[in-house]
């Protein structure tokens, strides 16, 4: 029998407690740090509010990491009450499906009339449905009692490859569930055999397939190409009926992925419950799928070749906030775009147009970086790049200035030596937010680590003219400053596609990505400029 190792928080350094490193006595760490803000006034709104309520009909996993149990984690990371009713009793593990034991129709049924009937369900998630009489009687208690939307997960096969929802479902799937259905959520497997086992082997596959399903009745349809073979990114094809959007993730190399087509139709269900639009749903699943993936990269549960992944890593965390948004996902350090004025202006371009470019070109965080732009213009033109970046699932800091950031409601903020200090900054802005600190010494980064910074910046990597007087540290300063974090590090000075490669394939410890404001920023395209770093930046990434 394989031994069982302790987990990678166990083993990771813990970080001291604020208590011990506050350099100010007078403020007590031990207390929520914004009792009299605006903060606190939406907090006590919050509590009047009634509690976002999925209701999962989906089969139980013995071993924990899918089905109902994945469906209930995964509500409760994202802050929305999950209801569960039992179609399927599942003898399950690590290995594969051993034993599968489908409940009664009419007891299915039951369960759904006792929940619908007395809770106020929001959105109903379906998972495991093993028989057509199973769907029938779904369907029946939807026209019965309504809700606001309709996730459907249409599970047919595990990810160990064992059947759990047999051809007789296929039918009436397509003939009375899609048409109820506000999204459909098949990986490239089930969408092939939803299709009469067609062949799904590139990108455009994937649209075809989700425009099929579309025609089947659901208003959306989200292809997911995790399975795909021999891509570098884990790439989903959103359809609505109207457009087609692609979304990239990064693949995380792990075994670890029991679970995650539940998981992720799961967040989706919550974030619709909580009120979102159905994009920024998908948007919001897929980045918690891709952080739980991250931070459960190295644990062993079970000696399958499949194990479970960990819904509640933001628990290990007292700096992610439970619901927020952006719980930091280091691999967002990736492409980091820094804006600029003077650039943005020399070019014709507002601050707004210039993030969307960079989206749109592949950034994976974007900071405004407003040095010359007074506070109105640049709070205006921050919250309408708030919702730009919300609604692509990007986070976005803002440069310096806290009280803009906490005006917006920015997802964090980046500060340097000379700066607020990054403890003061916590205190302000609460756990939930982004912090990121500019260190150029391993002291300093050290420091950014107690006062619970989230990442550092290290530069100036390259001489840069963007940054008046910056020291250049080159590749053996960076590499000293990496080498001592304990957070993830982004290279920012003088980064451009000529160097950004040579960067990445330093194979630095916790070098994570670029930040770069010329190369992006003073530049005709911005867009163009993004997308081809990117992929700078992913070919070095697959050398290194
Ligand atoms: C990602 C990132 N790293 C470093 C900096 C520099 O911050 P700072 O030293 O405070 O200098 P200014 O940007 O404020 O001039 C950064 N902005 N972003
Ligand atoms: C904002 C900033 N901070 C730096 C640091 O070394 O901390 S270098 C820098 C400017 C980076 O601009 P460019 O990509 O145009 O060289
Ligand atoms: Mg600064």
């Amino acid at each position: 029998m394989a031994s069982v190792q302790p987990s990678a928080a166990a083993l990771a350094p813990q970080r001291p407690s604020t208590a011990a490193t506050l350099p100010s006595p007078s403020i007590s760490p031990r207390v929520f740090p914004f009792p009299r803000t605006r903060a606190r006034r939406l907090e006590v709104a919050a509590r009047a509010m009634p509690w976002p309520h999925v209701l999962t009909v989906a089969g139980s996993d013995s071993g924990a990491g899918a089905g109902i149990q994945a469906d209930i984690k995964a509500c409760a990371a994202l802050g929305a009450y999950c209801s569960s009713v039992i179609t399927a009793v599942t003898a399950q593990n690590t290995v594969g499906v051993q034993g599968v034991h489908a409940v009664p129709e009419d007891f299915v049924g039951e369960q759904i009339r006792s929940v619908l009937s007395d809770m106020s369900v929001d959105v109903v998630k379906t998972g495991m449905l093993p028989s057509a009489g199973i769907v029938k009687v779904l369907c029946g208690s939807l026209r019965k009692f309504p809700v606001k939307a309709l996730v459907v997960d249409p599970v047919m096969v595990s990810t160990s490859g064992d059947t759990l929802s047999g051809p007789s479902t296929l039918t009436i799937y397509r003939d009375e569930l899609f048409p109820m259905a506000d999204i459909v959520t098949p990986n490239v497997k089930e969408a092939s055999k939803l299709l009469g086992d067609v062949s799904l082997q590139t990108i455009s596959d994937m649209r075809d397939a989700a425009e099929c399903i579309h025609k089947l009745g659901p208003k959306h349809v989200l292809v997911k190409g995790g399975d795909m073979p021999n891509s570098s990114e884990a790439i989903d094809v959103f359809f609505d009926g109207k457009e087609f959007i692609e979304l990239r993730g990064l693949r995380i190399k792990t075994r670890n992925t029991h679970g995650t087509g539940c998981t992720l139709a799961s967040c989706v269900a919550a974030e619709l419950a909580k009120g979102a639009t159905m994009l920024h749903a998908v948007q919001v699943a897929k980045k918690f799928v891709e952080s739980a993936l991250y931070h459960s990269k190295d644990l062993v549960i079970g000696n399958g070749p499949q194990g479970p992944f960990d819904h509640l890593f933001s628990l290990k965390s007292p700096l992610y906030k439970m619901g927020s948004l952006h719980k930091f996902n280091p691999n967002d350090l990736f492409l980091y775009a820094v804006t600029d004025p003077g650039m943005n202006k020399k070019w014709g371009r507002s601050i707004k147009d210039a993030v969307k470019a960079a989206i749109e070109g592949g950034a994976t965080i974007v900071q405004l970086r407003e040095k010359d732009t007074g506070t109105r213009e640049f709070l205006e033109a921050a919250k309408a790049c708030v919702d730009i970046c919300r609604s692509s699932g990007v986070p976005l800091l803002i440069n310096d200035r806290i009280d803009v950031a906490l005006a917006c409601n920015a997802d964090g903020v980046h500060v340097g030596q000379t700066d607020m200090p990054a403890w003061e900054v916590r205190e302000l802005l609460g756990p939930g937010k982004i912090i990121g600190v500019s260190c150029k010494t391993p002291a300093q980064a050290e420091q950014a680590w107690k006062d619970g910074a989230d990442y550092i910046g290290c530069g100036g990597v390259f001489p840069t003219t963007t940054k008046a007087n910056n020291p250049t540290l080159g590749f053996e300063g960076l590499r000293t400053v990496c080498s001592a974090s304990k957070l993830p590090v982004v290279a920012i000075g003088g980064i451009n596609a000529g160097n950004a490669g040579s960067v990445m394939e330093l194979g630095l410890p916790n070098l994570k990505g670029v930040a770069v404001v010329s190369a992006l920023f003073d530049r005709e395209c911005v867009t163009t400029e993004t997308r081809s770093l990117r992929s700078i930046l992913m070919n070095a990434c697959s050398k290194s």
